[in-house]
């Protein structure tokens, strides 16, 4: 392998209680909040079809306009214990907001740009009062932060001249003094979210953004940051050039999930996931398909069963209010969880195989297995096929003490149990606890082929 000063500087997973935690969350929320939710999404009268936290470079929003927006940021109905409350009854165990996205606003009261909070006609700190709120709520608060910064005029995303290098040197400071001024206002932050860091400039910065990562986790020890924030020695990101995660957990998958176990390269992952099909900030006008609280408890039990955490992202308007479909998925998404939220905290994967009818999680404390059922099959027959040696020692529905399933053992390792005949109202829980007290085999017969 190839040696680089600035690639991974641990093979596998941290094993800290800090990333234990984080490992153990389950279920996250993101916020994008800035002044793209005043346009949100339309200007002019005209819809803008890409996400609506990117219109500054839509073609349809002169960027004078978008530059002042920021004079009208006025959001009367902020109510970050409403929001921390509302996180709260979703279920969510960390919460994820951008401080500054990457058109350079910045949410909280910066000594290092005027284009900010302050500045505003809101003119106080967002940023503080929703960590307050969160940590109130025992939400865990992570801080997005876009390096890529459209309104800083030292910010490059290609070093083609002399000029622009310097330039960039002041861009680097300005991101570093940003950085640590987040960590040192908001300390009980346990992790930072970075993004917009694949441009070429950034590409060159592996000892920049080395130190700086050494910088800040020495501000606060255990700081969790992810695959999207530095480049190696060549460039590469997310995996350095021998192909070896950087950072305490891989960031890839934004808006899709991995299919397999393997898919996971067995990192710590997360899965960011948008409701509409791609809007982060506030839209007005969500084209195409809305996912139903199924369809995203479903993303949330298959991000568990591969061991990763699934993040769901909100989109506050320029008021500040949580738009009518959020608040109905959040409420939606938090009765389910509150009847079964044990298989989903401190749950992860086991590898038994995949069934049609759901997803396994396993209770990283108990060692029960959860079948996290979705697909009832017509012949309402569950099939069971689990590692080696093991007994099962009993089976139960989570959310009916008197449901008791009695596994009839069909194969090696392989046993059948029976749903009862009415519909699956919900996707639902069933408990199997299990040693590994293997008893005698019946030794079936393996088939000679
Ligand atoms: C170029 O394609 C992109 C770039 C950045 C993004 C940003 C979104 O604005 C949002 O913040 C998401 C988490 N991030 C990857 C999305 C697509």
């Amino acid at each position: 392998s190839l040696a680089l000063a600035h690639g991974a500087h641990r093979l596998g997973k941290r094993t800290d209680p800090m990333m234990e935690r984080w490992r153990n969350y389950g279920l996250g929320q993101f916020i994008h909040w800035g002044v793209y939710a005043i346009p949100g999404g339309q200007w002019n009268g005209a819809s803008y079809g890409g996400a609506a936290e990117w219109i500054r470079s839509w073609k349809g929003m002169p960027k004078e306009a978008y530059d002042n927006l920021y004079k009208e940021f006025d959001p009367e109905n902020y109510d970050p214990s409403a929001l921390a409350k509302q996180a709260k009854e979703m279920g969510a165990k960390y919460m994820i907001i951008t401080t500054k996205h990457h058109d350079g606003f910045c949410l909280w009261p910066s000594e290092y740009t005027d284009y900010d909070v302050t500045n505003t006609p809101y003119g106080k700190d967002i940023i503080g009062p929703l960590v307050e709120a969160y940590d109130a709520e025992g939400i865990d608060v992570y801080l997005y932060f876009s390096v890529m910064d459209w309104n800083h005029p030292g910010y490059r995303s290609v070093l083609a001249t002399e000029e622009d290098r310097s330039a960039y040197e002041s861009f680097k400071e300005f991101t570093r003094n940003q950085l640590l001024e987040l960590l040192e206002r908001y300390p009980t932050t346990k992790g930072l979210w970075f993004d917009g860091t694949w441009d070429e400039a950034w590409k060159e910065q592996a000892e920049f953004a080395d130190n700086l990562a050494t910088e800040m986790r020495k501000k606060i020890p255990g700081l969790i940051i992810g695959s999207r924030f530095r480049p190696d020695d060549y460039g590469n990101r997310h995996f350095d050039s021998n192909g070896d995660l950087m950072g305490d957990y891989e960031q890839g998958w934004e808006r899709k999930l991995p299919e397999t176990y393997e898919d996971t390269n067995g990192n710590d992952w997360d899965c960011v996931m948008t409701i509409p099909e791609n809007q982060w900030g506030y839209h007005s006008d969500w084209r195409g398909h809305v996912k139903t609280s199924y369809e995203l408890i479903e993303m949330l039990v298959k991000s568990v069963s591969l061991d990763g955490n699934f993040v769901l992202n909100f989109g506050p308007d320029a008021k500040g209010d949580i738009r009518m479909e959020e608040k109905k998925l959040a409420t939606e998404i938090g009765q389910w969880m509150s009847k079964n939220k044990s298989a989903i905290y401190n749950c992860g994967h086991i590898d038994w195989e995949k069934q049609d009818w759901g997803y396994y999680t396993q209770n990283r404390v108990t060692g029960e297995v959860n079948m996290v059922v979705f697909n009832k099959p017509i012949n309402s027959v569950l099939r069971i096929k689990t590692s080696s040696k093991i007994s099962l020692q009993k089976i139960y529905d989570l959310n009916d003490a008197t449901k008791i399933y009695d596994p009839e053992e069909i194969s090696q390792d392989e046993y059948i149990i029976q749903l009862g005949d009415e519909e699956l109202a919900e996707p639902k829980v069933i408990v199997i606890k299990y040693d590994h007290s293997k008893g005698e085999t019946k030794g079936y017969e393996k088939a000679k082929t």
